[in-house]
């Protein structure tokens, strides 16, 4: 069998109703998931609001940790329209299964009837499908009404080690099934079982049994590590047929990991069913679980050894501070002052008057870059400037230490390629703190983002007296920069008011502001100096917009 040519359930049938673009796209055979994504997007802009919409085929959990009920969460919480077409129904607790009901063959073909023949659904998740009868029906269903994209969650033995499918799927999968999957998400042990019981236990392994899996049919792999023995940070292997890539996030120590799988592949599925491309998808979901379970790693439902997370940790606005709630924002990078010791020493500035200064001035976003000062200043003069920032809203970074950010609780750090590696600065800050990193070069710029970055500062573009040693890029540079990142970028290194213009003018629409340190530091007024910046960049925005 030719796997690789076009997925069988995006071959539309004669008089298929679900749109014009998907129709046409699908008769293109090499076209690929992005580019049909990004087709469909752009034909549904012209017409109606597309409403991104998920379709779960999954099992209910009555206690509303895992299946249906976390993927309806999970949608929701991602902003997706998410239907439900369940398969059996469950009896389940923090403690195990209790009980198993299936859902009638004939009854989850009629559910499947029901949503797909009337509601556009963009990708179909699944989950629970215990016999190889329901397998054969999902399969039957989405020949005859076609989706953009199906993830598989290969569902097999629930955490608690109870048996949620019969064994007999599995030649449902790897013959039907998989073939037709955009992705397939298995555990370890899921993945070993889909390969006939073969030992995984390194990354190594993982990487093997993701090539293997690929050639059962589906077009992308993913391999959770999250059971692998001694690891610390959460490794899981992205294998899209061609390359491999090493998703790593933080650990969350916590009971509450009921559903977690259902979950990511839920959040897959909603980020497709929004336009994403594959990688960003699963990059997406995989830190929306981080979050989730970092928000609630001390909730305490039930009395067994596995808790359910909150999904809707969003909505909790009194828990957190405003500026976590609102996550990061590519904007707040419009005037990033860099603060510097050695020129607050010669104007006679505190820190802190410095920071006041720049922020009434204009300054959206503030990185400490204290070179000079020792470690307890610096975070006695951190604290400090964490309460005027936040009492502004705005944002505050440290420069390089990710020690001095936890303790006093900065909203992020910025890491430069000596630093700290940014995957694993985001495995000690966790999800939610922002990473900037600083790039030169278009492999920089991919690393950084396949590595959980969130911003890349690129420079000097052009020289600076500021940081010795340092490499010019110039505009051209920084353009290939901004070109190649698929994060937002902030232009830094001998920007002022005098040339601030022809930065922001090269052409790219991720390039989101300039950071400066001594157009706005060395300076005996700062505030000014930050107020005439604003001005400019105020004024190229304005005819951006235009
Ligand atoms: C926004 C921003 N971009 C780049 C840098 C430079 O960071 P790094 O390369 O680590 O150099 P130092 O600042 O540590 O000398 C930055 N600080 N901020
Ligand atoms: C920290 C840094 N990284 C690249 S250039 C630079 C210095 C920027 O300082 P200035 O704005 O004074 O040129
Ligand atoms: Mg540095």
């Amino acid at each position: 069998m030719n796997y690789s040519s076009i997925n069988p359930i995006h071959a539309a049938p004669e008089g298929f109703q679900f749109g014009r673009v998907w129709n046409c796209s699908s008769q293109i055979p090499s076209l690929n998931y992005r580019t049909r994504t990004f087709m469909a997007v752009q034909e549904d802009m012209t017409s109606k609001p597309r409403i991104p919409h998920v379709l779960t085929v999954a099992g209910s959990d009555s206690g509303a940790g895992a299946g249906i009920q976390a993927d309806l969460k999970a949608c929701a919480a991602l902003g997706v329209y998410c239907s439900t077409v369940i398969t059996a129904v469950t009896a389940q607790n923090t403690i195990g299964v209790q009980g198993v009901n299936l859902v009638p063959e004939d009854f989850v073909a009629e559910q499947l009837r029901s949503v797909l023949s009337d509601m556009q659904v963009h990708v179909v998740k699944t989950g629970m499908l215990p016999s190889i009868g329901v397998v054969e029906v999902l399969c039957h269903s989405l020949k005859e009404f076609p989706v953009r994209a199906l993830v598989v969650d290969p569902v097999m033995v629930s955490t608690s080690g109870d048996i949620l499918a019969d064994p007999s799927i599995l030649a449902g999968f790897r013959e039907e099934l998989l073939p037709m999957a955009d992705i397939v998400t298995p555990n370890l042990k899921e993945a070993s079982t889909l390969l006939g019981g073969v030992r995984l236990q390194t990354v190594a392994d993982m990487r093997s049994a993701a090539k293997l899996i690929h050639t059962l049919g589906p077009r992308n792999v993913l391999v959770k590590g999250g059971d692998l023995p001694d690891s610390l940070d959460a490794v899981d292997i992205f294998f899209d047929g061609e390359n491999f890539h090493e998703l790593r996030g933080s650990r969350v120590k916590t009971r509450n990991t009921h559903g977690t799988g259902c979950t990511l592949a839920s959040c897959i599925a909603a980020e497709l069913a929004k336009g994403s491309p594959m990688l960003l998808a699963v990059q997406v979901a995989k830190r929306f679980v981080e979050t989730a379970l970092d928000y609630s790693k001390d909730m305490a439902i039930g009395s067994g050894p596995q808790g359910p997370f909150d999904h809707l940790f969003k909505l909790k606005s009194n828990v957190y501070n405003s500026y976590r709630r609102r996550g990061f924002n590519p904007s707040d990078l419009f005037l990033y002052a860099v603060t510097d010791s050695g020129m607050n020493k010669k104007w006679g500035h505190s820190i802190t008057t410095a920071v006041k200064a720049a922020i009434e001035g204009g300054a959206t976003i503030i990185q400490l870059r204290e070179k000079d000062a020792g470690t307890r200043d610096f975070l006695e003069a951190a604290k400090a400037c964490v309460e005027i920032c936040r009492s502004h809203g705005v944002p505050l970074l440290i420069n390089d230490r990710i020690d001095v950010a936890l303790a006093c609780d900065a909203d992020g750090v910025h890491v430069g390629q000596s630093d700290m590696p940014v995957h694993v600065a985001r495995m000690i800050l966790g999800p939610e703190k922002v990473i900037g990193v600083s790039c030169k070069t278009p492999e920089q710029a991919e690393k950084a983002w396949a590595e959980g970055a969130d911003y890349i500062g690129c420079g000097g573009v052009f020289p600076t007296t500021t940081k010795a040693n340092n490499l010019t890029v110039g505009l051209d540079g920084l353009k290939t920069v901004c070109l190649a990142s698929k994060i937002p970028v902030v232009a830094i290194g001998g920007i002022g008011v005098a040339n601030a213009r022809s930065v922001m003018e090269i052409g790219a629409s991720n390039l989101k502001g300039v950071a400066v340190v001594s157009a706005l530091f060395d300076r005996e007024c700062v505030f000014t100096e930050t107020r005439k910046l604003h001005a400019v960049l105020t004024d190229v925005a304005a005819l951006v917009v235009k």
